[in-house]
């Protein structure tokens, strides 16, 4: 099917837009009027740029408080409309977007609507344009799709049909009872279709609309269903996103046309309509590599831990540290310089150590590639060198390189093939294994990145939480496989600057964490210290056996428990923007320790 996206959806001027929804790949565009009132081009020049672009101009809109208005008022709208269906056709635009009156003089008159209704469409005909009628959710007497329809169907004109919008529907409802009403709506009646998904919030929806729309599958709404419903009646215009969202009017446009278009690609999957191939989910994780300017610190922080650095790749300056199932790459190499200009808040330079890929142990690379490529996300070269086996990788939203590896698997590239083993170093037998990756993502990605990780790896994303730091609010969300093999939380929220609540960190599982944090202090390392008052709450909260809360006292281990079980865990000092976790989960506790997650950013804060 055809794809649009209303200018709305989009940041920066309407040239960037549309340039923007062209590369994407989407086929046309919804003209948003205040984008065109903005626009030093004429209309004739914007047709000219989308007809350049390959883009269509599939509707234009809004046109307000239209109908059902006293005839004085009505013979202005009329006049209105003139000048809008003139311009129309200027723009190549043969339909336009009238929503539902919130004026203060229409009345309560279905009758008088459809008959004005009738009298605009009598005029959009002698210009060759048709009208879309579209039900506000907040529409002053007009606020459902089906009482829209009911208008539409009483004024019986060729140039009337209505435009069904999947927030205004489902904002109200979506209890099948509710639905039903669409299939009495003949699909060519339906002249627009407008998607947009939502998070699921108690609030207003005038303000719910124009703040918190996302696009489908990042929200709570069951957009599929409604589009099912919809393609039932035999519609067959555009899929179009019309998505009112203040993050993404900040965000730049590129990006955002790319996640708007990898939304309707598996919606579209999901509707049997388009075919891609079929998710590949990582059944582990291979290794974690931080990029660093200098090896030291890191090695250290890693030896502590009981890593042992095992191997070397054979052209770049990348070691392998291993300890049992835990395996960590540290790259000095050029990928560690771009981070070296980052700075802080009070503008000193951040050392640059941070966690640039993860390698996925996958079932299938070669097919999780391509499905990653169909799904717009950008592939990295296979090779670096010649030398190198030809690895699958691609890049999530924020430029996280995703590796899709086949460890040790015979007849498929493996990554441990480019590095040469230390003959003097074994792999220590250790017991950890890595738990969880927690990914900052970038402010304004979030939504994307839960969506990319769902749809591109198969993973499911999980409840979303909120988390007090001193500076800010996170929410925090983790994708994982069914089994758990692979948990990825990703955490957004703090100010661009903000070197504490941006580190990313690696959580290694112990059967014994006191233990583990035991040998790791031995070994040299400093644990993050919890304040006092934390452990005085504990003691409030739970029972503990005798001299257990003294011991987590003295290591700074924090405790949760959840409905399944219990969670222990404690932190290392930090390096640049990376730190780890040691977690010993007991019981099937499922979380991530949340709860204890303000108490931890403070300490990291107070430690920095
Ligand atoms: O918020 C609005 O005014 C508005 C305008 C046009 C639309 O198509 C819509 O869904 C909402
Ligand atoms: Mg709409």
């Amino acid at each position: 099917m055809r794809t649009s996206i209303a200018t709305v959806s989009l940041s920066g001027s309407l040239t960037e837009k549309l340039t923007a929804a062209a590369r994407a790949g989407f086929d046309g565009v919804e003209i948003f009027e205040n984008d065109l009132l903005a626009s030093p081009l004429a209309p004739e020049d914007i047709r000219a740029r989308c007809a350049d672009l390959g883009l269509t101009v599939d509707l234009y809109q809004p046109m307000r408080d239209v109908e059902a208005v006293p005839e004085a008022e009505f013979a202005r709208n009329l006049r209105r409309a003139r000048h809008k269906f003139e311009l129309m056709g200027r723009l190549g635009a043969d339909t336009v977007l009238v929503c539902s009156s919130v004026h203060p003089l229409a009345e309560d008159d279905d009758a008088l609507a459809a008959e004005q209704l009738a009298r605009l469409a009598d005029l959009a005909q002698d210009f060759g344009v048709r009208v879309a009628y579209e039900a506000l959710a907040w529409g002053r007497h007009v606020s459902t799709y089906d009482h829209a329809w009911r208008i539409v169907d009483t004024a019986d004109h060729p140039a009337l049909g209505t435009c069904l919008d999947s927030f205004h529907i489902l904002s109200r409802g979506s209890e099948p009872q509710d639905l039903k009403g669409i299939a009495d709506i003949p699909g060519e009646k339906i002249f627009f279709l407008q998607l947009a998904d939502a998070p699921l919030l108690g609030m207003d929806v005038l303000q719910w609309s124009r703040h918190h729309r996302c696009f489908p599958g990042q929200g709570g709404f069951d957009v599929v269903d409604l589009v099912r419903r919809v393609l039932h009646t035999g519609y067959d215009g555009p899929l179009s996103l019309e998505v009112f969202n203040d993050v993404l009017r900040q965000a730049e446009a590129g990006p955002t046309a790319v996640d708007a278009r990898r939304s309707l690609l598996l919606l579209q999957e999901e509707l049997g309509i388009v075919a891609l191939p079929a998710p590949a989910t990582p059944t582990g994780i291979a290794f974690t590599e931080v990029v660093t300017p200098d090896a030291e610190p890191v090695g250290a922080l890693l030896g502590s831990l009981g890593f042992a650095r095992t191997a070397r790749h054979r052209h770049k300056p990348v070691e392998l540290w291993e300890q049992g199932e835990a395996r960590v790459l540290v790259n000095t190499g050029p990928a560690a310089l771009p981070h070296s200009r980052l700075r802080s808040r009070a503008g000193t330079p951040l050392d640059g150590t941070t966690l640039a890929a993860i390698g996925l142990e996958s079932p299938d690379p070669a097919a999780a590639a391509r499905r990653a490529e169909a799904l717009l996300a950008p592939v990295l070269p296979r090779r670096r060198a010649a030398e190198d086996a030809p690895l699958d990788a691609v890049a999530a939203p924020d430029g996280t390189e995703l590796f899709l590896c086949a460890t040790s698997r015979p007849g498929l590239p493996d990554w441990r093939a480019d590095f040469e083993d230390d003959p003097h170093t074994p792999a220590p037998p250790g017991e950890l294994r890595v738990d969880h990756v927690a990914l900052t993502q970038p402010w304004h990605q979030f939504d994307e990145a839960v969506l990319f990780h769902r749809g591109v790896l198969g993973l499911d994303p999980q409840e979303s939480v909120d988390v007090a730091d001193p500076y800010g609010l996170l929410r925090s969300r983790a994708v994982t496989s069914g089994d758990g093999a692979v948990r990825v939380p990703l955490t957004v929220g703090a100010a661009p600057g903000d070197d504490t609540a941006h580190a990313r960190h690696i959580a290694l599982a112990t059967d014994d964490v006191v233990a583990a944090a035991r040998r790791f202090t031995a070994a040299g390392g400093r644990l993050l210290p919890i304040p006092a008052n934390y452990y005085d709450d504990l003691a409030a909260r739970f029972e503990f056996a005798d001299g257990e809360l003294e011991t987590y006292r003295e290591l700074g281990i924090l405790y949760d428990r959840d409905t399944h079980g219990v969670f222990r865990h404690c932190y290392t000092r930090t390096v640049g923007r990376v730190f780890f976790e040691l977690v010993q989960r007991d019981g099937g506790y499922r979380g991530y320790g949340a709860a204890n997650a303000p108490v931890r950013l403070a300490a990291q804060h107070t430690a920095r």
